[in-house]
């Protein structure tokens, strides 16, 4: 197990895959821990530098007081990635990921030649929206908000499936001081404007069923950036890349290939 200390928070990661190959980077959602990827990561060409991690308040990264502030999640990839060296790295980030993405992209270009942005937007729903669920929380705990999470997460077949109780047992596992501190950062996010500036390439992916970013708000953030390309899974919700993780290895590594990644 690996952690990296950044001074006011320690963050877990994990590298698989080739120390001096093509580095790509994987950012997770609200309330998932870096296994997010586990079903993906076989699923990738050989030869990749292959970088994981938990933002802070998620999984085994330290969780200090909230509420956080996107710039600090942000920061910590930051620093993540200069204290691992990785420069021209493809990042995937999904949901909060995707916003970090968003946010590294354009502060840190060295760090990040190409990005998939996996359902993700420039703003994710509204402050009111999150100060409520960050309220809920706080009265109810995390279960509360459990049945509805799977819901925006997964399309309906694969909720009758026995996996969804281990997706249920992550998120209510997560630390409800981190989950609502990252409910903060995203209220108070919204990068339409520095999104808009950004060139580089960049690749969207959203389910038809997400209940969380829908496509259209999806398709919104990724035409905001020139030459990039959008795709859609059918039949899954918030979480394709543990949904269907072959239709996700494709068109990632299909990405990888086009832009020379691979
Ligand atoms: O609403 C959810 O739980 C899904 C979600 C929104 C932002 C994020 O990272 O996950």
């Amino acid at each position: 197990m690996k952690i990296a200390d950044l001074g006011d928070t320690r963050i877990h990661y994990r590298e698989d895959g080739d120390p001096q190959g093509a580095p790509i980077v994987f950012s997770n959602s609200l309330g998932t821990d870096l296994r997010l990827w586990d079903d993906v990561l076989p699923l990738l060409p050989s030869g990749l530098r292959i970088i994981r991690y938990d933002k802070r308040g998620h999984g085994l990264s330290s969780c200090p007081p909230g509420p956080y502030s996107m710039g600090k999640l942000v920061t910590d990839t930051e620093r993540l990635l200069d204290h691992l060296n990785v420069r021209d790295c493809v990042f995937v980030g999904l949901s909060i990921g995707g916003m970090i993405a968003q946010g590294l992209a354009v502060k840190r270009l060295d760090q990040v030649r190409g990005m998939v942005l996996s359902n993700t937007a420039a703003k994710i729903g509204t402050a009111e929206m999150w100060n409520d669920r960050i309220a809920a929380i706080k009265a109810d705990g995390i279960e509360s908000i459990a049945d509805g999470t799977m819901e925006r997460w997964f399309a309906k077949p694969f909720r009758a499936t026995p996996e969804l109780e281990l997706w249920r047992n992550m998120l209510i596992r997560q630390p409800v001081e981190g989950y609502t501190a990252c409910c903060a950062a995203i209220a108070g996010t919204d990068f339409y404007t520095p999104t808009s500036g950004l060139t580089l390439p960049t690749l969207g992916i959203v389910g038809s069923e997400d209940g969380a970013t829908p496509p259209d708000l999806v398709r919104e953030t990724v035409d905001l950036i020139k030459g990039s390309n959008f795709e859609i899974i059918r039949g899954t919700g918030h979480l394709p890349c543990a949904e269907k993780p072959g239709e996700f290895a494709a068109l990632l590594n299909k990405f990888l290939k086009e832009i020379g990644h691979v």
